[in-house]
């Protein structure tokens, strides 16, 4: 099976609608495990609109799996993450006004900055991650900066208008996962996947993790949290064994 990282940024977004103690995004985090997530992903985004601080520092210690940190390129998230000590981190592109993570990191255009930020997380012994477009310049950009792993950003699949668009994004996916991969690269994917979008990607060769929130935050409102998790996981079959 593809390893499922259950993204829990949604169910403190619902949280942070009203400023309530519910839903508690520590309790997700363990109830996603129960119900088969590999790893925990969860974004502490500058403007902290939906992770606080306090959830990661709460999750660390309580995690059977694993944690993956998702942040920006900045010293302060760095700082963080390095005393957090998380087994994972993914450098996220931020922008403030962004909906949501719009595209992947420019590696390319900003190599050094990203480099030490690599190197930085390295020698506190984390494994980085870096969350990417599907492009050939920023994939070989990101294996000569040193990251062992790169998250594909799926968003542009996912939002195709049409068939062709949607054709044209699955190649570019196809293609990158299949450079990652001979790169050396453990190859992930994530982003706007939902129930009848995933399989697609799922069903792609070299896939290691697709990590997913809002589809499963969405499915838990009628299906309950751990249903919801367990259907995402039977999804994620892999068929290039
Ligand atoms: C980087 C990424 O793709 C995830 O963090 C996900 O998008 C959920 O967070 P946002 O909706 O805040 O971007
Ligand atoms: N990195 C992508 C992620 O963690 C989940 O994104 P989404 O499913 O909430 O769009």
């Amino acid at each position: 099976m593809i390893e499922l990282g259950v993204n829990i940024d949604h169910v403190a977004t619902l949280r942070q609608q009203r400023y309530t103690s519910y839903p508690d995004p520590v309790q997700a985090a363990l109830r996603a495990e129960e119900a088969g997530a590999d790893l925990i992903t969860l974004h502490l985004r500058e403007d902290r609109r939906h992770i606080q601080d306090a959830d990661v520092a709460a999750i660390r210690p309580l995690l059977r799996t694993r944690m993956n940190l998702e942040c920006a390129v900045t010293s302060e998230m760095l700082d963080i993450a390095c005393q957090i000590r998380p087994q994972d981190v993914c450098l996220v592109p931020e922008k403030r006004a962004e909906l949501t993570t719009e595209g992947g990191l420019d590696v390319l255009g900003q190599f050094q900055h990203v480099r030490q930020a690599i190197n930085q997380l390295h020698d506190a012994g984390i494994r980085v991650s870096l969350f990417i477009d599907p492009e050939a310049d920023q994939i070989d950009a990101a294996q000569r900066a040193g990251a062992t792993v790169i998250e594909l950003h799926t968003g542009a699949y996912a939002d195709a208008a049409d068939q062709a668009a949607c054709d044209f994004e699955l190649a570019r996916l196809r293609t990158g996962i299949a450079l990652g991969v001979r790169h050396g690269l453990r190859v992930n994917a994530g982003h706007g996947l939902h129930y009848d979008n995933v399989q697609t990607i799922a069903a792609m060769p070299g896939i290691a993790e697709l990590n997913i929130g809002h589809a499963i935050v969405a499915r838990a409102v009628f299906d309950g949290w751990e249903q919801a998790v367990r259907d995402m996981k039977a999804l994620l079959v892999r068929r290039d064994a």
